[in-house]
């Protein structure tokens, strides 16, 4: 077992807060989808203690959906965005009440906190997520957070909820991340193949070389396990270690137990203000640029100026997120930009002085500021 390991186990086993994800695989029972109270009560069970022994924890929930499903007659997890909707507009009152219900019984308090990618793709509704999540901490609630799947449509949608757990596992300041699905690791290719194994440490990303992530291996999950180790990356930007395991297995990753995969975090975690703007923002556009500006904003950290950029693609506006891209349309940035895209095609190739000599002066500020730029 590599070297880091053993010290982020501790940092699970000693954690002021955590986050525990739980996908909709985990909370069902195999015939029909239907929420199986027997898991959930011992997630519950799980927590409280943890909870009780003074560990703060946030639950990010899946379920909802599946939840609704029983309740309207369905037989099995709806595919179009109304019935989903409408599922998970039945089933999230469920789940809160048996969660509120379970979490009472050991004399806790849940809050459900029901977020849209909105909430964390703007910034100023990101610092408000934030607030309540602290403000619920402080007072020794126990926050159930789950995507507002009633009012998400599908361009704004995270549609599983692994994404949403790291993001709130950054936001919330947490000092580990834990994904709970229906297998007990991440295996070198899906499960369901023969002959594959375990793995039980990702140090980075190398080691993921040659590992088959694949789809969803159940009827009410979604994303599979490409959004866990997306998860788990986007985590690990923020220095947050991510354990990923089943439920039979939850209380031993809670505790500093060598279960399930662990993924080691980042050694230096980048500002704040750019993780924000690596992962949790949603790009309108692509810039593509040519191999010097390349090197100039991923080697030397400039900003991006018109002169670097061959073409244009998608619909923005001003301060707009938009993936920058080499020659090749590999995504080598994100950044909030500066003009529109209906401005901007006139500038590409352009020096500054020239522009701000032929258009004025409000030309010559950069395409993307270094600030506001995300290198990957
Ligand atoms: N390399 C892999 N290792 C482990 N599981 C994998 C892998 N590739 C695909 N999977 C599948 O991912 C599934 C978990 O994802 P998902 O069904 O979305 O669960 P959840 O509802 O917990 O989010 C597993 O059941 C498994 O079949
Ligand atoms: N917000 C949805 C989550 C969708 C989903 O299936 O997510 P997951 O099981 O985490 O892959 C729900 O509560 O049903």
């Amino acid at each position: 077992m590599p070297s880091r390991a053993p010290a982020l186990r501790r940092a699970f086993a000693d954690a002021r807060r955590v986050v525990v994800k739980v996908g909709s695989s985990s909370l069902t029972s195999s015939a029909g989808g239907a929420i199986d109270m027997l898991a959930v009560s011992r997630l519950v069970d799980l927590l409280a203690r943890r909870r009780l022994d003074g560990h703060q924890v946030v639950l990010v929930s899946s379920g909802a959906i599946a939840a609704g499903i029983g309740p309207l007659g369905l037989k099995k997890r709806p595919r179009d965005l109304a019935t989903q909707q409408a599922a998970a507009s039945v089933g999230q009152g469920a789940l809160i009440a048996a969660y509120q219900h379970l979490f009472g019984i050991y004399g806790l308090t849940t809050g459900q906190v029901l977020l849209t990618a909105d909430d964390v793709t703007r910034r100023a509704h990101y610092t408000n997520a934030q607030r309540t999540l602290e403000k619920l901490l402080e007072l020794g609630i126990v926050p159930i957070v789950n995507e507002n799947d009633t009012v998400a449509t599908h361009e704004i949608r995270f549609g599983d909820n692994d994404r949403l757990a790291a993001l709130v596992a950054d936001l919330a300041g947490a000092d580990g991340l834990v994904l709970l699905t229906d297998v007990d690791a991440l295996y070198d290719g899906p499960p369901s193949q023969e002959g594959t194994q375990p793995i039980p440490f990702v140090g980075s990303p190398e080691d993921l070389a040659g590992v088959l992530i694949g789809g969803t291996g159940s009827h009410v999950g979604s994303g599979g396990m490409a959004t866990k180790v997306e998860a788990a990356g986007i985590a690990g930007a923020a220095g947050i270690p991510t354990v990923l395991t089943s439920l039979p297995q939850a209380r031993g990753a809670l505790v500093g137990d060598e279960v399930g995969t662990l993924f080691a975090p980042v050694d230096a975690a980048r500002a704040s203000r750019k993780r924000w703007i690596a992962f949790a923002t949603t790009p309108r556009g692509r810039l593509l640029l040519d191999e010097g500006a390349v090197e100039a904003v991923t080697v030397r950290r400039k900003s991006l100026l018109p002169a670097g950029i061959t073409a244009v693609q998608g619909r923005f506006t001003e301060r707009d997120p938009v993936d920058v891209c080499a020659p090749d349309g590999r995504v080598v940035a994100r950044g909030l930009v500066n003009y529109s895209s209906s401005d901007l095609p006139r500038l590409l190739g352009r020096s500054t002085k020239d522009l701000a000599r032929e258009l004025g002066g409000h030309y010559e500020r950069e395409v993307i500021h270094r600030d506001d730029l995300a290198v990957l």
